[in-house]
């Protein structure tokens, strides 16, 4: 038993609907097919989910919302029309019409109904267009299928009890089409994972239905070894594990988001990332365990948007509590940090920026400063955090000393380097304007030079 998940450029007009329906078709496996709103049709396109966005902001500014409730209606006609399906249009229609009538809760609230619509639609449009097509199909809503979530609008966690409820998805005799992206509360409210979280719905489903795999298409042949985008021809992995897709989709591979993995990981169902395009490919295969040679790096990823925050006090390692009051400054602020390296009298805060504004930035500083007596404090923004990935550099020794070499060589200042204890990782702080050389130079070393 499979669980696929297609994703909106897989989705996003009907040239690629009936590529994903001779998919399904192809292997009676395939049972549960999880389902993303319509992505970009081309490069300057904008995704139904980012048109809904702006259907929310215009609706809870009050402004007319005529054309932009049209465009987004248009995208369901117009794939209706081209697969001549009937039955689904008009409920769909209601739906994304009645969106505005809406009785207002909370910003979150209505963002996340609006915004839950875009696969919702799409699964109905999906399942009516299987059905007609030979594949007997049904659309399973999230709250039928028993996708409870705790309330955390925008950033959806599963509970544990949904497991149990999923199960019952496999007494189905039909393909179940359910849409990504969204859970239901005890309240019976929506509420959305954060972006990109239909991945997370289909391990979510794999794990509740205990499938045998979980297959997540997309529009690439492969994960390659870094982003397609940096590096041309890049090498594709073949396999890799959990810990090391974690560490690679957390660092800046969006190709997976980086909370899908722990529900499959946890059941122990295999995920497959796989190409729409070309189906025969046989994509990457993520597992607890990778069969391929121990190659101290299979990744190397890199996201822009931090902060380093750097703080000193001579003696630090004499003070006690100094961590702790650090740690505390952070919560009572309610700033979640992402790494926190340190030296014998300084430790380095590194945070994702788009948590600070200017004054809460104001009053960080002017927390750290006074209840730790600093000796000094260095603010830095635009910062890059680029990450070395492969469970083999426990036994391969000098990747830290190549990959600093391969930097310096190419005369990248390193702001910070740091090495988790599983040493799954080394992560590298930079300039963000050097994030993409300091990629290329490290594909170059580790990919490209004979070992
Ligand atoms: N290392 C990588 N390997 C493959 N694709 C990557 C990588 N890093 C980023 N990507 C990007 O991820 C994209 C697919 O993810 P996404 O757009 O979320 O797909 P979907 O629409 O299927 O959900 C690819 O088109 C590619 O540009
Ligand atoms: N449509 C949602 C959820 C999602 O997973 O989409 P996609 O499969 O296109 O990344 C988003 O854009 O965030």
């Amino acid at each position: 038993m499979k669980v696929t998940k297609f994703g909106g450029s897989s989705l996003s007009n009907t040239t690629q609907l009936q590529k994903v329906l001779s998919i399904v078709k192809a292997d009676p496996e395939r049972r549960f097919v999880i389902v993303s709103a319509p992505g970009k049709r081309v490069e300057s396109d904008t995704k139904v989910t980012d048109l809904l966005i702006q259907y929310a902001e215009t609706f809870l500014n009050k402004q007319n919302t005529t054309q932009i409730e049209e465009d987004i209606i248009h995208r369901y006609e117009e794939i209706s029309r081209e697969l001549n399906l009937k039955t689904a249009l008009p409920e769909i229609k209601h739906l994304l019409s009645s969106l505005k009538e809406t009785t207002y809760v909370s910003v979150p609230r209505i963002m996340d109904l609006f915004k839950s619509s875009g696969e919702n639609c799409h699964a109905m449009l999906i399942a009516e267009f299987f059905s007609r097509n030979g594949l007997p199909a049904q659309y399973i809503h999230p709250k039928e299928a028993g996708l409870l979530v705790e309330d955390i609008p925008g950033d959806a966690i599963i509970k544990k009890e949904a497991y149990e409820k999923l199960y019952n998805l496999r007494q189905l005799d039909k393909v179940a089409v359910i849409p990504g992206f969204f859970g239901i509360t005890e309240n019976n409210d929506i509420c959305t994972f954060s972006r990109g979280g239909s991945d997370v719905t289909g391990s979510i489903v794999a794990a509740g239905v205990k499938a045998d795999l979980y297959e997540n298409f997309t529009d690439v042949d492969a994960i390659y070894s870094a982003h397609p985008g940096i590096i041309p021809n890049c090498h594709a992995i073949k396999e890799l594990t959990f810990s090391e897709m974690r560490e690679l989709s957390y660092s800046g591979f969006k190709v997976l988001h980086d909370e899908a993995l722990m529900p499959a990981f946890k059941a122990n169902i295999p995920v497959v990332i796989k190409n729409t395009n070309n189906p025969s490919a046989p994509g990457t295969l993520i597992s607890s365990k990778r069969t391929t040679s121990n190659e101290a790096v299979v990744g190397i990823a890199g996201d822009s948007g931090f902060t380093s925050i750097y703080i000193s006090k001579y003696l630090m390692n004499r003070q006690l509590g100094f961590g702790y009051s650090v740690l505390k400054i952070l919560k009572d602020l309610e700033l979640q940090y992402e790494h926190l390296p340190s030296g014998i009298d300084d430790i380095t805060i590194i945070l994702r920026k788009d948590q600070l504004n200017n004054s809460l930035e104001a009053e960080l500083i002017k927390r750290l400063q006074e209840t730790l007596d600093l000796d000094e404090i260095i603010v830095k923004h635009n910062i890059s955090m680029i990450a070395l990935v492969g469970e083999g550099m426990r036994n391969n020794i000098g990747v830290a000393s190549r990959a600093t070499s391969a930097l310096s060589r190419n005369h990248i200042n390193l702001e910070m380097i740091s090495q988790g204890s599983s040493e799954v990782s080394i992560l590298f702080a930079i300039d963000d304007a050097n994030e993409k050389d300091a990629i290329k130079a490290l594909y170059y070393e580790f990919f490209c030079l004979a070992k």
